[in-house]
């Protein structure tokens, strides 16, 4: 079967910047969920930007659907992938509402403006992160949070096949935290393919599913939750961390 993405002998490094990676590789199939975890500053911003096609990878070749990404239009690709940045772009004063509907973008015509099935999409989304409420809110009066869910559920209204989710978590709460573990667990099981990055190896361990990680000198790999050791997150953080068993829970969890 075709993976919906593939990076193969991927580099990047910014002008006369040393690499910040060399040879890497990864893979994901339709459904599937990778978390990417790393030092500050070790590049996972940066490839997800190589990812989407908003920066050119200086070595390597990149597939998006079985097609090479730089063959594609960006209308196509957002009709395929769609992102949440670290940084919100929020500063419009548009609703919640149409905010959302920009998300439609990649189906419109030139100069068509969205429809009645468009708005019940939107308003679906909203009901599902339970945001219901700030339908009506300008986005530049929402918090860091807020905007944070929003801009996630305007993702959502795209109706990707992959959503690239940069630490879609820091702004959130500890149950908002749970609950977009939770989405992501859903969209994998609806057969959407998610790749986020975050900062607290928990995350991985609750979603038990694909795990790219970063090393403190920027190499990098992949495989299953079993490749987040003690030794190796310890390297990657460059810290004395401790993985335990929680028999309550079933699962690992990674505690300072
Ligand atoms: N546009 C740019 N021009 C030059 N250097 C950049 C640019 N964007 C990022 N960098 C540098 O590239 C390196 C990787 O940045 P990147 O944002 O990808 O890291 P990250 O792993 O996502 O970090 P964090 O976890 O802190 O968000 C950093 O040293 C950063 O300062």
């Amino acid at each position: 079967m075709t993976a919906l993405l593939s990076g193969k002998h991927l580099a990047f490094h910014y002008g006369q910047q040393p690499d910040l990676f060399t040879d890497l590789n990864l893979e994901l199939a339709r459904g599937q969920v990778l978390t990417l975890l790393g030092p500050n500053g070790i590049g996972k911003s940066t490839l997800l930007k190589c990812l989407l096609g908003l920066l050119t990878p200086t070595a390597g070749q990149l597939e998006l659907d079985g097609q090479p990404l730089a063959a594609l239009t960006p209308k196509q690709r957002a009709q395929i992938i769609a992102y949440v940045p670290q940084t919100i772009p929020v500063t419009t004063s548009l609703s919640v509402r149409d905010y959302l509907l920009t998300g439609r973008t990649p189906y419109l015509n030139f100069a068509q403006s969205p429809g009645a099935a468009d708005e019940e999409l939107a308003n679906d989304v909203l009901a599902q992160l339970h945001l219901t409420a700030l339908t009506d809110r300008a986005i530049n009066t929402l918090s860091g949070g807020q905007a944070q869910l929003v801009t996630i559920a305007r993702a959502l209204v795209q109706q990707p096949q992959l959503i690239i989710l940069d630490e879609p978590t820091a702004a959130l709460d500890f149950g908002r935290q749970q609950q977009i573990l939770q989405l992501v667990q859903q969209l994998a099981a609806s057969g959407i393919a998610v790749i986020l990055t975050t900062h607290n190896p928990n995350h991985a361990l609750i979603l038990k599913q694909h795990v790219g990680l970063f090393g403190a000198h920027g190499d990098f790999r992949t495989g299953g939750v079993e490749l987040l050791t003690e030794e190796r997150l310890q390297a990657t953080y460059q810290t004395k961390l401790h993985l335990l068993y929680v028999p309550e829970l079933g699962r690992m969890i990674c505690e300072f």
